[in-house]
């Protein structure tokens, strides 16, 4: 469960859409948006500028000793009273002003309010203007034709306008609810997680609980008694070789050797010496006969790393082990027979580089009877929270240290980034976070790499909105953009995307077609 001191206001603040809609409620009306926490403590806002106040008789009341504890006063007062509002709450200032008000609740639990503040209503505003002169006389000697000037400019809404308000303040509190959910569920799986990980999601030292993964593992277990070689297919570092290890391991030859040979790493000649071996005087170095790879793996397994990296010849030579259990050693005259498990692995695509020539089509038959294909870590997220569970674990033995806590902002962080170095990039940058925590028991966000900690900046779904336009434009501008950023997202699961987007899936089948999102989606 989430403690109540891991509600961190902070993240709400970074979201781009709270950010913008920030900017947008303050450029049509010059209206400051708030959050408190449930006591009614004012967040995200500088120490001592209270409220960041827009219009400038705000900026005045906010900005004096005299006046800024009412202002604090109403802050907690509006947030005991939005606890127990419907959906919004309306109400004044203690200086005249309107405020509306939204309460921010999790399940049964309140975690505060969100609120708009420093505007006048057009049914009421001469009210609210008397008032207004009356608080600024009091405390200020007001009246002056400056604030004359400054109360003829203040914000009128329209009750329209009011509505417009609400709807935009809506989306921020979804937005935060649904951070919070995704935080707060994240937390909860990854704990569950941290128990079970060694049993059902482990395959000897690899641990994954997505689909794919899983489905790598049950034919991993099929394939146990098996002798076939095997092709084993992803981008670098995902997982390659660990996956060709535990083949090993869990394979007849478990007691004989498992040798690793990346065949991208060094020229022909060295690896053909390097897998077969020479004799004595091959070459000017040659002092004596050398064993090669495959010999030292006899009865054991060789694992090819990068094998599309090998030239023609190589590959004709590779065949022929493959095929006749035979090879001749550099400089040799007599074959030498062998008995070796192939494995090998590439993050190159074998099917295109032998339509174009590059690669044997009979080398790849001949190594491809079993594949094994590793997606991508951005393809596979849900497995983000066991891998960084279990990088934790193995860095606390390796260090003989107590396993260390995340915070649920850095799990949520990390989840979020794509991981274009895939597990291995996921692996330092936890073992970078544990040394960098130094004493400290549990990991906070703030440790995280830049590219990571700052990748929701990333997903600005909202560039796209003008201010400038009229304000229905732009929400119905607003309303497109969410709902098909969400339906790609989603793969244009209606169904998925209505429940992220928090409508039903009805009305989201009703707003494509007003938008003709159909087409959008032929076309692209
Ligand atoms: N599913 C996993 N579970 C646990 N550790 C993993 C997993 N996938 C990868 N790793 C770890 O990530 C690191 C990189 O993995 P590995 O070397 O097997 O990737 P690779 O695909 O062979 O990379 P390359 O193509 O660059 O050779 C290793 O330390 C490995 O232990």
């Amino acid at each position: 469960m989430i403690e109540e001191s891991d509600i961190n206001f902070e993240d709400f603040e970074k979201l781009n859409i709270i950010n913008k809609l920030r900017q947008i409620i303050g450029s049509w009306w010059n209206i400051q948006l708030n959050f408190t926490d449930e006591k009614g403590v004012l967040k995200g806002v500088p120490q001592g500028k209270f409220f960041n106040a827009k219009n400038p008789i705000c900026k005045l009341i906010t900005e004096s000793d005299k006046t800024f504890p009412d202002c604090v006063d109403i802050a907690s007062k509006t947030t005991i009273e939005s606890e127990e509002a419907e959906a919004y709450l309306l109400s004044t200032c203690h200086a005249g002003f309107s405020t509306m008000s939204l309460p921010l609740k999790l399940g049964k639990k309140y975690l505060g309010c969100i609120f708009a503040d420093g505007f006048l209503i057009e049914e009421t505003v001469d009210e609210q203007k008397d008032r207004l002169r009356m608080y600024l006389k009091k405390h200020f000697n007001g009246n002056t034709k400056e604030l004359e000037d400054y109360i003829a400019k203040l914000p009128v809404l329209s009750l329209k306008e009011v509505s417009y308000l609400k709807e935009l303040l809506e989306v921020v509190l979804d937005e935060i609810l649904n951070l919070r959910k995704t935080i707060s569920d994240n937390t909860e799986s990854f704990h569950a997680l941290s128990n079970n990980f060694k049993t059902q999601w482990t395959f000897e030292n690899i641990v994954g609980k997505s689909q794919a993964m899983q489905n790598v593992f049950k034919l991993l277990v099929k394939i146990k008694e098996s002798e076939a070689t095997i092709l084993i297919t992803g981008e670098n570092g995902t997982g390659k070789e660990g996956i060709a290890k535990s083949i090993h391991v869990n394979s007849k030859r478990k007691n004989e050797n498992f040798i690793v040979q990346n065949c991208g790493a060094i020229n022909d000649n060295l690896l053909e010496t390097e897998l077969f071996g020479h004799v004595k005087g091959a070459f000017t170095n040659a002092i004596k006969d050398k064993k090669g790879l495959f010999e030292l793996a006899d009865k054991g397994t060789l694992f090819l790393d990068e094998i599309g990296d090998t030239s023609p010849s190589m590959q004709v030579k590779l065949l022929r082990v493959l095929q006749e259990g035979t090879f001749l050693p550099v400089g040799g005259s007599e074959q030498k027979k062998v008995d070796v498990r192939i494995l090998a692995a590439t993050n190159r695509n074998l099917e295109q580089m032998v339509k174009e020539g590059t690669f044997r089509e009979d080398l790849y038959y001949r190594l491809n009877v079993i594949n094994v294909k590793l997606p991508p870590l951005r393809e596979r997220k849900e497995d983000i929270p066991i891998l960084i569970s279990k990088f934790l674990s193995d860095y606390s033995k390796l260090n003989n240290v107590n396993i260390k806590k995340i915070n649920s902002s850095c799990i949520y962080k990390m989840e979020k980034y794509d991981w274009p170095g895939n597990v291995r990039e996921l692996q330092n940058e936890v073992e970078r976070l544990c040394v960098l925590s130094g004493d400290e028991k549990e990991i906070k966000d703030d440790l995280l790499s830049d590219r990571i900690y700052g990748v929701h900046e990333k997903e600005d779904i909202f560039k796209t909105i003008n201010t400038s336009g009229t304000l229905k434009d732009a929400v119905e501008n607003l309303e497109k953009t969410m709902i098909l950023t969400f339906l790609e997202n989603e793969n244009w699961n209606k169904s998925r995307a209505a429940k992220k987007l928090g409508i039903s899936r009805a009305s989201l089948i009703m707003k494509c077609e007003k938008y003709n999102f159909e087409r959008v989606r032929k076309e692209s």
